[in-house]
């Protein structure tokens, strides 16, 4: 299980953590209860014993006093071997698992969603160190020992900044109470495993490659100085200049720069035109005249469009819940839902799953491109609730629902993300055509992060409650796919981001091109 890749996941893992503790603490209860019973029994026995032992001798000369003797240790012992086996806290003992819920996979995967979260924001060690990104408090400070873990997994991955900056922040915690935790002997492999890679002056650190540095806590200081000085020549921890070139240096991936950089600043850089309004919009419908729906222009090309209440509360508590479901009957078997039978049924064959990565036809499972956990609904899982919702998309889309695929509800959890990518389909041609638009719902607020971001036009949606985000894939005098659609999910760093996406098909929609045609998928 991949506990770390949904925040239902980790509710379930804390529940798990919960039990242990529970069991734990009757473990205890039961065993003090039998320590102290044995105590009761065995004191004055032992007391009645010594007294007695020094007259072992008379008493076997005494055949009455034999008896009583003989008598005496039947019944003791028996009584106490009946305390010391007592099954119950055994029995208790057996159901604790201390690996029951986790792995050092699990954890492994988790401190590299945090390492991303880090890259992504370009945030400084020394600052997630404790807990900070920007002026926000994101958790609690970090000890040495998991700064080391840092460190420990940047090397394993060939991370060789990660290794380097979280080492420095092991250190510098480690010197103030010398965890065990930390092998500063490895801290110093793992940053002479990584110096030069990252452009350090290795020749200068060179003096102290061959330094005895078991003990010697001044050398290894020195030593740790001048890296540090290193770091703060490329200005890693001066405040004027912005740390992200650096990152961006160092990973050298410039297809996400501008992602990246919408994913930091969080603001749009379209320009507004004069084609940018708002509306409250009806589509002259009468029930649509009583409620009308807001609707805001985002861009002409690609037709993206904002719709904001869009979606109520409660059905967006309908909808996490269902999606909920399973986890919740995992953990407590007495769980009751308030579903219809027949609707469990559909939540159970429709599981949540790790969120998948398509990429040319193949399916992907790896955190770097997408991590969440996903549960797929059909109408069917709740034609009121989902009827409805197709009538409002047909209503703000003017497109068919018909041919469209189900629900797809995806919850975020430690570093969840999606990279950039484009929904329609680009591995060639499918039987309901290629997706013609997705629709986004915003089922949480997240109120500082974990965007949507669109690097190609420079635009950045909000994780509102409520709204939705509506665009068309592709050009409609020919089907191409549109590249300006290129989006992706920034990681979220704190906050629960639930979203349900719709995508709609050509196949039934009133379109100019005859989409059968298209044999190749050109993205423009
Ligand atoms: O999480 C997001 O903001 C984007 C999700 C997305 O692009 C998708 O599910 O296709
Ligand atoms: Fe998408």
């Amino acid at each position: 299980l991949n506990w770390h890749s949904s925040q239902i996941m980790l509710k379930y893992l804390y529940n798990v953590q919960d039990k242990q503790f529970a069991l734990a603490e009757e473990y205890l209860e039961l065993e003090t209860k039998r320590i102290h019973e044995l105590q009761r029994f065995l004191v004055p026995i032992v007391d009645w014993y010594i007294n007695y032992s020094f007259t072992k001798e008379k008493f076997i000369l005494s055949h009455i006093d034999s008896i009583k003797m003989m008598t005496w240790i039947h019944k003791d012992l028996s009584t106490i071997k009946k305390i010391m086996s007592n099954k119950q806290s055994v029995e208790v003992f057996k159901q604790f698992e201390e690996h029951k819920a986790i792995s050092e996979l699990n954890i492994q995967s988790a401190y590299r969603a945090l390492r991303r979260i880090q890259k992504v924001y370009a945030i400084p060690a020394s600052d997630m160190a404790v807990g900070k990104y920007k002026d926000r408090i994101i958790g609690d400070p970090m000890d040495a020992c998991e700064c080391n873990v840092m460190s420990k997994y940047s090397v394993e991955e060939y991370d060789t900044y990660g290794a380097i900056e979280w080492a420095l922040q092991t250190y510098n915690k480690w010197l103030m109470d010398r965890p065990k935790c930390v092998d500063i002997d490895k801290l110093y492999y793992y940053i002479r495993l990584a110096s030069m890679s990252t452009g350090f002056n290795f020749e200068n650190l060179s003096n102290f490659s061959n330094l005895n540095h078991f003990g010697n806590i001044d050398y290894i200081t020195r030593y740790f100085s001048l890296i540090e000085n290193e770091l703060n020549i490329r200005d890693i921890n001066a405040e004027s200049t912005d740390i992200y070139h650096i990152y961006d240096n160092f990973e050298q991936l410039s297809r996400n720069k501008n992602f990246r950089n919408l994913c930091r600043t969080g603001k749009s850089a379209r320009p507004l035109t004069c084609e940018s309004k708002c509306r409250y919009q009806t589509k002259n419908s009468p029930y649509w005249i009583l409620m009308p729906f807001k609707e805001e222009d985002i861009s002409i090309n690609p037709s993206i469009k904002l719709y904001h209440d869009i979606i109520y509360d409660e059905e967006i508590e309908l909808i996490t819940k269902m999606a909920s479901i399973d986890v919740s009957k995992l953990l407590d078997a007495h769980y009751v839902p308030r579903y219809h039978v027949d609707d469990i049924k559909i939540c159970f064959t429709l599981k949540l799953t790790d969120a998948a990565f398509y990429f040319n036809g193949k399916i992907s499972l790896v955190d770097e491109q997408r991590l969440g956990q996903l549960k797929w609904f059909s109408e069917s899982s709740d034609p009121m609730l989902f009827g409805k919702l197709n009538e409002r998309i047909e209503c703000i889309t003017e497109y068919s629902t018909k041919t469209a695929e189900g629900y797809q509800v995806v919850n975020y959890g430690l570093g969840g993300h999606f990279s950039e990518h484009v929904d329609a389909f680009t591995d060639g041609p499918k039987s309901n055509g290629n997706r013609l638009v997705t629709i986004l719902f915003y089922m949480t607020d997240v109120p500082e992060d974990g965007y949507t971001v669109f690097p190609n036009i420079n635009f950045v949606a909000h994780c509102r409650k409520g709204t939705a985000l509506v665009w068309q894939n592709l050009y409609l005098n020919n089907g191409s796919v549109n590249s300006g659609t290129i989006h992706g999910g920034c990681p979220v760093i704190k906050g629960n981001k639930w979203i349900m996406t719709k995508g709609l098909y050509e196949e039934g929609q009133h379109l100019t091109y005859n989409w059968r045609d298209n044999k190749i998928i050109t993205i423009v």
